[in-house]
């Protein structure tokens, strides 16, 4: 699907000949662009396990009416691909959140996240998945989701978003953390504010996954502390099971009043990954069809886990190790 731009044109010739145009950066609502060529189309050896969607981009998950809200509850094997897969994905995040420093380009994060999911013999499950062209997504800025690893240098002060899934064992984990990118010490204040209402709200909908609880409760967990922080909650892109397939039930909202089918049983796996804006929670994409960014061009943050509910709780799967990089400002 191309967009049709040739009204963009006629709205340029208008702009030269004098009509007020609204928003002459349209589509790109903040002061982010990106930075062309993509680099090569990336691939792997044929001896590490693909799945389906890396040749013709289709998923094929041919999911059957009846199983519209059935989530897939794990036994004794299923629970170990997982926590081996989440702890490789652990592992590549954190050597792709070591390379993020002012100068490096997005697209060599990806190169580096893409060679350390071979050495793990994985598949970065963003590649080709519905036709994304790389191997995770790399979301500056006013970006909320799915950027697209490109020519652009990471400046210092820009916040950027890794989102990490790898595909191993049959099974896959998901996910992501913002990190600030050169001085932490000298963030900008709005930067730190959106960022940590990100990994907080991520944080207090953690603490309370257990068995019984409805997975519509978390959605007003993460609003209410995105509200104490004068921050707004993304609407259009939600938490997933994630498993044997990438995405799968449940669905999980992180807007307030949500409502989300389904409710906690030990043996389920999915993630929360809350996006916090520092302004309205709209969203616009790109016309590359992928990279969503905030209506209003503020900034936007976000933190993601894959969960196995546990009897008693939950283990975050994909959680920080001892030697896990960065995280909050002290
Ligand atoms: C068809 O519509 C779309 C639109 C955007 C993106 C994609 C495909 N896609 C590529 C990478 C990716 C990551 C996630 C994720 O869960 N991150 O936590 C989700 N979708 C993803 C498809
Ligand atoms: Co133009
Ligand atoms: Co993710
Ligand atoms: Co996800």
């Amino acid at each position: 699907f191309k967009r049709n731009w040739s009204n963009h044109k006629s709205m340029h010739k208008t702009q030269i000949t004098g009509y007020y145009n609204p928003f002459p950066s349209f589509p790109f609502a903040g002061p982010l662009r990106p930075v062309y060529p993509l680099s090569e189309h990336r691939t792997l050896p044929k001896s590490i396990p693909h799945p389906t969607w890396w040749q013709d981009g289709d998923p094929k998950y041919s999911r059957s009416l009846v199983n519209r809200n059935k989530i897939d509850i794990h036994d004794a094997k299923g629970i170990a691909a997982m926590r081996k897969v989440c702890k490789l994905a652990r592992e590549v995040l954190d050597l792709a959140a070591a390379a993020a420093k002012p100068g490096v380009t997005t697209d060599f994060i990806d190169e580096l996240v893409h060679k350390a999911c071979i050495e793990r013999e994985s598949y970065p499950s963003p590649l080709n998945y519905n036709h994304f062209p790389k191997s995770c997504c790399t979301s500056v800025n006013e970006v909320i989701c799915h950027g697209i690893p490109d020519q652009r240098v990471l400046l210092d002060g820009d916040i950027l978003n890794i989102d990490i899934s790898l595909y191993h064992g049959g099974y896959h984990a998901d996910l992501n953390e913002t990190y600030y990118i050169g001085d932490r010490a000298k963030a900008d204040p709005d930067n730190v504010r959106v960022v940590e209402a990100a990994r907080e709200s991520l944080d207090e909908a953690i603490k309370a996954v257990k068995p019984g609880v409805l997975i519509r409760e978390f959605g007003n967990i993460i609003e209410k502390v995105a509200k104490q922080k004068d921050c707004s909650v993304i609407r259009t892109y939600c938490g997933h099971g994630v498993g044997k397939l990438f995405h799968c039930p449940p669905n999980v909202p992180h807007y307030a009043k949500n409502k989300a089918v389904g409710e906690c049983k030990p043996g389920m796996t999915f993630t929360i990954e809350p996006m916090i804006a520092l302004g309205k929670y709209r969203d616009i994409t790109w016309p590359d069809n992928w990279t969503s960014t905030t209506i209003d061009g503020k900034r936007t943050a976000q933190f993601e886990h894959t969960l196995l509910v546990t009897e008693d709780g939950c283990e975050i799967l994909t959680a920080r190790t001892a030697d896990s990089p960065g995280g909050p400002i002290p």
